[in-house]
């Protein structure tokens, strides 16, 4: 694949004794809206918080945008990455968490604006006009001067978009976005969520517990287990003529 956004080339991650990524090849292309399904304490997330930068890796490279996101190229060597290059490769994606993680003491609007005036050097009012119009579009045009604590999970969570929009990445992670929701929120936050797949360009990598709903968005779903792809197919291959055990196991286990 030669598009290819995101690639994982062999990448090796360790926690001590265990192994949580064993030589995993994985590849996303641009544009393309990718689901990672599977069961708990496989790496799903591990792939995402080494995309952000938060975790290093133990082996391989990851390649993101053409370029080797943990490792320069310098007089021809592949040498960890300093610093510079890591805020630079950051820059290009932006993570919706499981708990929100928004600033708690900051209202809405300061909390879509932060980043963009301070890591992106935007003046005040062009951010401000940024984060209106992303605000209208996770439907939260009326709540800019609350705060977190004043809003529910879901609109925390639409906020947490807004803000991740609000630095315009090209890549978009989710790390299970609705898992810390009550029931009833799940919804709103899938609605915005299918809105951006659908509208935008913008390349995404959702981990995700809701079945449906990576049927419905995904270009291709990719079910990880034990720090491999164990299968991978259309969202229709897979959910409905997995071809290895594992993934009938696996999806019989969620679905009943
Ligand atoms: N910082 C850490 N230190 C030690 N072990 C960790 C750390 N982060 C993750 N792990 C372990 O690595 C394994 C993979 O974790 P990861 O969060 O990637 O799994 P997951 O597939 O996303 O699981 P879940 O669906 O439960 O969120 C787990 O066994 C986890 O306990």
């Amino acid at each position: 694949m030669t598009d290819a956004i995101i690639r994982f080339d062999k990448v090796v991650k360790r926690f001590g004794d265990l192994t949580v990524l064993d030589e995993l090849d994985f590849e996303v292309k641009k544009g393309e809206k990718v689901s990672i399904i599977g069961p708990s304490g496989s790496g799903k997330s591990t792939v995402l918080r080494i995309l952000m930068t938060l975790e290093g890796i133990d082996g391989g490279v990851v390649h993101v945008d053409g370029e080797p996101l943990w490792h320069e190229l310098r007089e021809g060597s592949l040498l960890p990455a300093s610093e510079a290059h890591l805020r630079r490769m950051r820059s290009k994606l932006g993570m919706v968490f499981q708990q929100f993680n928004l600033f708690p003491h900051m209202t809405v609007m300061r909390n879509i604006t932060e980043a963009p005036v301070k890591v992106l050097g935007l003046g005040k009012k062009e951010a401000q006009l940024r984060a209106e119009e992303l605000l209208d579009l996770v439907g939260l045009a009326d709540q800019a001067k609350k705060f977190p604590h004043q809003l529910s999970g879901g609109q925390q969570q639409r906020v947490g978009i807004a803000r991740a929009l609000a630095m315009r990445p090209s890549i978009l992670l989710f790390d299970e976005p609705t898992s810390a929701l009550d029931p009833e929120l799940v919804g709103e936050v899938l609605t915005v969520i299918g809105r951006l797949a659908e509208e935008h360009d913008l390349t995404m990598l959702l981990v995700t517990h809701e079945m449906r709903f990576a049927r419905e968005i995904s270009d291709r779903v990719c079910f990880f287990d034990r720090g491999q792809i164990r299968e991978e197919g259309t969202p229709d291959e897979l959910f409905t003529d997995p071809s290895e055990e594992r993934t009938r196991e696996f999806l019989k286990a969620i679905l009943d």
